[in-house]
């Protein structure tokens, strides 16, 4: 059963229960027309008119949440579908002369129906004004929120300080816990070669790569410049080594072209793993950065 149906059960019940009222109504006072006389083309319209009334509902009742606002347009739409249901019904059945409440049935809910999809429209409107404004603070809270990179959709490294002490916390030595960094190799000759428009292009592009190569659980934060580093929540280090090899071969394969003349660069990054000890998160860090320096040493010996 669609989730929607579950949540708006009784207005789709009350409004089916109405509909087969009327029908009832109908074939009590009138009587069925001879078809010969069914005017198909009011039929497509008005019958369609329902169908698609009764669609617009269901699209609303499946996208909103239940409130005050869904519940205002539900009725208009609810109350307009009744109307075009009336119209329809009397291409099918003749009600005898003198009879007059079939033109109320259709008249009265279509107008009022129309009256509280505008009102509710309206209200649609400021709640989308109020949504909008919301998101324009939040956004302004995650520039200026200190723990935030200005330039990638990663946190620093205070947060990352923070995230490890909570992490331990959490899983009392009862499962490991590591942290892969990865370092890009000659960043500097990109900024100097290119620009450091350019750079920062770089490091956006890689920290979407790392985070597509992450599990949900893990954590991504843009240490310093080009220093990456991820919180592998419950990794043993011989885990978190395989990862860290996965990462500098998903940068290695990436086919990264310059915005200005769509050049093609090679990226490297040096790796380094720790798991983590019954130590502070910042002696952790430490250690994380001598790996990464033990690391490079044979890189700097090449060069
Ligand atoms: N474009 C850009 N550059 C940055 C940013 N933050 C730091 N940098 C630059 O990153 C460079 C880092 O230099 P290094 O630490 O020597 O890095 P590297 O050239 O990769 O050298 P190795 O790490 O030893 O391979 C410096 O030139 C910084 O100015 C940033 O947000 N954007």
């Amino acid at each position: 059963m669609p989730s929607f149906l579950r949540l708006h059960t009784a207005k789709l019940l009350a409004l089916l229960l109405v509909a087969n009222s009327l029908l009832l109504l109908y074939l009590g006072a009138g009587e069925w027309k001879p078809t010969e006389q069914w005017s198909w083309a009011d039929i497509a319209g008005e019958g369609g008119a329902a169908v698609l009334v009764f669609v617009w509902l269901c699209l609303i009742l499946n996208s909103r949440p239940a409130g005050r606002i869904t519940t205002l347009l539900s009725l208009g739409l609810g109350l307009m579908f009744v109307a075009w249901w009336v119209d329809a019904l009397d291409e099918f059945i003749q009600l005898p002369e003198g009879i007059n409440w079939d033109h109320w049935l259709e008249s009265l809910p279509m107008a009022s129906g129309l009256l509280l999809l505008t009102y509710g429209l309206f209200h649609w409107h400021h709640e989308q004004l109020a949504i909008s404004g919301q998101l324009q603070k939040r956004e302004r809270l995650l520039r200026e929120h200190r723990y935030f990179d200005h330039l990638t959709p990663l946190s620093g490294a205070d947060y990352l300080r923070q995230q490890i002490a909570q992490c331990q916390q959490a899983q009392q030595g009862a499962t490991p816990v590591s942290l892969v960094a990865l370092d890009l190799d000659g960043f500097d000759s990109i900024n100097q070669r290119f620009g450091h428009r350019e750079g920062d292009a770089v490091l956006q592009a890689v920290s979407q790569l790392i985070l597509l190569n992450l599990r949900n659980q893990d954590l991504l934060c843009r240490l310093a410049g080009d220093r990456f580093v991820a919180l592998l929540p419950g990794t043993g280090e011989t885990q978190a080594g395989q990862l860290a090899r996965d990462l500098a071969d998903a940068l290695r394969h990436f086919a990264y072209h310059t915005q200005q003349h769509g050049e093609r660069l090679q990226l490297n990054a040096t790796t380094a793993v720790v798991m983590a000890m019954n130590e502070s998160p910042e002696d952790l860090l430490q250690r994380l950065q001598l790996a990464l320096c033990r690391a490079r040493q044979p890189l700097a010996l090449q060069a």
